[in-house]
């Protein structure tokens, strides 16, 4: 099959300095565009037009967390009983975090919409619709099977469903998925257990998985006790990608690169608190997977003006740029890019190195991930010249 970031549907189409309508090949008649009311007045009209064309790498965006309104509402009518409401417009409201614990609390209720095969097959189908709607050509799903599997969907058709989305997604809008599958930490070593035996058993084992997470709380779950898991499926061949630094200290960072071995960190937002981990950072070129909106929505961080996205880019970490659970957080990755180039202060070329670093740090391997910055490079440069 062509690799999909070849695609002459996004790499041939004329470039326009106006507005496009951010409609990648995900898009159906007739729809909204996605990102329409997440115009930020700040940010240059031009560069948001940029941005909903330029090709993509998400390396940190969670399944269930990524199921728009349009999905929720259709799960939840599938499954009346649920306290998740149907109505998009309510789901709004039902999206307001007052802190981390209650956003869990929340996401829990949305996992147990997930209830067969076929609802895990849709889920993923459709959010990588939404994707490819965005010029995400790659993305890394962060995936929870302990939570399936122990609300009773059989391991195999669960592992089948995520497979055969995969697939579609792939042949059918250009966007190429990977899986990381996460342990939900506060679920407990139980957990740990279980999603380390979905992720390294041969008979088991998806086709997409590269990589192996740590998820949930961190506040009185920590890092060191999950590294005989780490351990284990670092053997089988994953890379460790941890959260860790969303909700507590600097240390907890450490412990991931430690312990776990961290070859990327999920959010490490409270690594600028120290100037030595960000030092550390920087000079092994390990990766922070930064999610500004995400950070506000859960209250990790006060205001976007304080997040310390500009401390990271300072000290020379290689910052890549990501949207978590982007409907639950109002939302989305071309969002987050303009986010970024308002706290950064970045142009064309200065968002186009951002998309670059996810490319770098994503595992895709080097011919996949050179032709993806080559069509960066590309865009960026056409785009530039009209
Ligand atoms: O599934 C269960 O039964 C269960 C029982 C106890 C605890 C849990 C969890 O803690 C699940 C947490 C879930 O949250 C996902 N997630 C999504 N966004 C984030 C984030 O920004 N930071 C940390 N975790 C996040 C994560 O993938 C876990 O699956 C579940
Ligand atoms: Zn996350």
């Amino acid at each position: 099959m062509r690799p999909a970031y070849d695609d002459p549907r996004t790499t041939d189409q004329p470039i326009t300095r106006a507005p496009p309508p951010p409609r990648g090949p995900g898009h159906r008649p007739g729809e909204e565009p996605l990102t329409e009311h997440l115009v930020d007045p700040d940010v240059p009209r031009d560069l948001h037009a940029f941005i909903a064309g330029l090709p993509k790498a998400e390396l940190h965006v969670h399944h269930v967390g990524s199921a728009s309104p349009r999905i929720v509402s259709e799960l939840a009518a599938r499954h009346p009983d649920s306290k998740v409401p149907s109505d998009p417009e309510a789901l709004a409201d039902y999206f307001t975090f007052t802190d981390f614990a209650h956003f869990i609390d929340v996401y829990l209720s949305v996992v147990d919409l997930i209830r067969t095969p076929e609802d895990v097959r849709l889920l993923t189908y459709e959010v990588a619709r939404d994707m490819a709607r965005q010029q995400v050509r790659y993305a890394e799903l962060t995936i929870t099977p302990f939570s399936s599997t122990r609300r009773g969907i059989d391991e195999g058709a669960f592992m089948d469903a995520i497979e055969d989305a995969r697939q579609a997604a792939e042949a059918e809008f250009g966007t190429v998925l990977r899986w990381c599958f996460d342990i939900p930490g506060e679920a407990g070593l139980e957990s740990a257990e279980e999603t380390v035996r979905l992720a390294t058993d041969d008979r088991l084992r998806p086709e997409g998985l590269v990589s192996f997470g740590l998820g949930g709380p961190e506040i009185g779950v920590a890092r060191p006790q999950f590294k005989p898991y780490f351990d284990r499926a670092i053997a089988a061949g994953l890379h460790s990608v941890p959260h860790a630094g969303e909700t507590t200290g600097p240390q907890t960072v450490w412990d991931a690169l430690t312990d776990l071995r961290a070859e990327r960190i999920g959010h490490g937002t409270s690594s600028a608190r120290d100037p030595e981990l960000l030092a550390h950072l920087a000079e092994r070129r390990i990766p922070l997977e930064v999610c500004p909106t995400s950070n506000i929505a859960t209250r990790a961080v006060r205001t976007l003006d304080e997040h310390p996205i500009k401390e990271f880019a300072r000290a020379g970490v290689l910052v890549t740029i990501n949207s978590d659970d982007p409907p639950m957080f109002g939302t989305d990755l071309n969002n987050e890019y303009a986010v970024a180039a308002r706290l950064l202060g970045l142009d064309e070329r200065g968002l186009a190195d951002l998309a670059k670093n996810g490319v770098e740090a994503s595992f895709l391997d080097a011919p996949g991930k050179a032709r993806l910055a080559d069509e960066i490079d590309t865009y960026t440069a056409r785009w530039l010249a009209s």
